[in-house]
């Protein structure tokens, strides 16, 4: 389990966290979104000790989280938003690199790296080198990494980020699976379908500050379920319904052409991101 207390940074005066409290549950599917700025990544650099908090603090099962407690910090693997691998090495190369960094021996190294470039689809490309790889290869590669020290806890910040529909697909899968391994993950992304798609809760993230932890479906609910795309004279507008007889009746008085759908998470996420420019 994974608890955030008043957690906070400051980079001199600005403020990027703000008092953040959270729980993160063991073996949750759990999503952090905001827009740009918002300090998700700040948040995940706290959660990887790379950044320091400059106030409240981080516990992992109940222990606060340190730089210097190695054995917290083993449970916990980090994929960062950019290719952070040499170009010249392959991929087996890139897994016996890491797990020579962590001290494993090379037997099991070896017997790991096999089982997950296996899982994740890589393992006839396993002699290309990172140059030759495409993006969505690169980022499944990052994930072998990142667990090659069968961390517990799985921290991924934007992890199909320009990937194209279907390499976003496998991804999800690949995570799911292995969330489904009991793998506590918790990711940002700026992907309301992927958010949706995966995470049990998400927390909407605003100037620093968590504004709602719910499940996305809870999200939706508090909007209204039923979406109604209206098109009148080249403008466009939705609306939303609780119950689907009065999105209907609201839909047979538009004189443009309209659609009626089902309410998403991107929907509430806008409408929320509206409202505080409203403000
Ligand atoms: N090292 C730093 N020094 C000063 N300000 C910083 C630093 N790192 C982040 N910030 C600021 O903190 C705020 C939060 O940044 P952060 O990267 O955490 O946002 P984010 O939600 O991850 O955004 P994005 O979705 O664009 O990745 C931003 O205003 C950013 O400019």
């Amino acid at each position: 389990m994974i608890v955030l207390k008043n957690l906070t940074k400051k980079f001199d005066q600005f403020t990027a966290v703000d008092s953040v409290n959270m729980t993160i549950e063991t073996g949750e599917f759990f999503g952090l979104l905001g827009l740009n700025g918002a300090g998700k990544t700040t948040t995940i650099g706290m959660l990887s000790t790379l950044l320091l908090p400059t106030q409240g603090e981080i516990f992992i099962d109940g222990e606060l989280l340190t730089r210097k407690r190695t054995d917290l910090k083993q449970k916990i693997s980090v994929i960062t938003q950019e290719y952070s691998m040499r170009q010249d090495m392959n991929m087996d190369e890139i897994m016996e690199y890491q797990g020579r960094l962590y001290y494993m021996p090379k037997k099991e190294i070896r017997k790991r790296s096999e089982e997950l470039l296996e899982f994740c689809g890589l393992i006839n490309d396993r002699r290309k080198t990172v140059r030759k790889l495409s993006g969505g290869m690169k980022r499944k590669l990052m994930v072998c990494r990142a667990l090659l020290t069968n961390p517990e806890i799985l921290l991924l910040d934007e992890p199909t980020a320009g990937m194209d529909a279907v390499s976003r697909r496998q991804m999800w899968n690949l995570l799911k699976q292995l969330n489904g391994k009991n793998l506590t993950i918790l990711l940002t992304t700026h992907y309301m379908e992927e958010a949706e798609h995966l995470c049990a809760r998400v927390a909407m993230m605003n100037h620093g500050k968590i504004e709602k932890i719910s499940a996305p479906q809870d999200f939706i609910d508090e909007l209204g379920r039923f979406a109604v795309d209206e098109t009148e004279e080249g403008k466009a507008a939705t609306y939303y319904f609780h119950i689907k007889e009065e999105a209907l009746k609201f839909a047979a008085q538009i004189n443009g052409s309209f659609k009626l759908r089902d309410t998403t998470l991107e929907d509430a996420f806008v409408e929320r991101a509206k409202k505080d420019e409203i403000r």
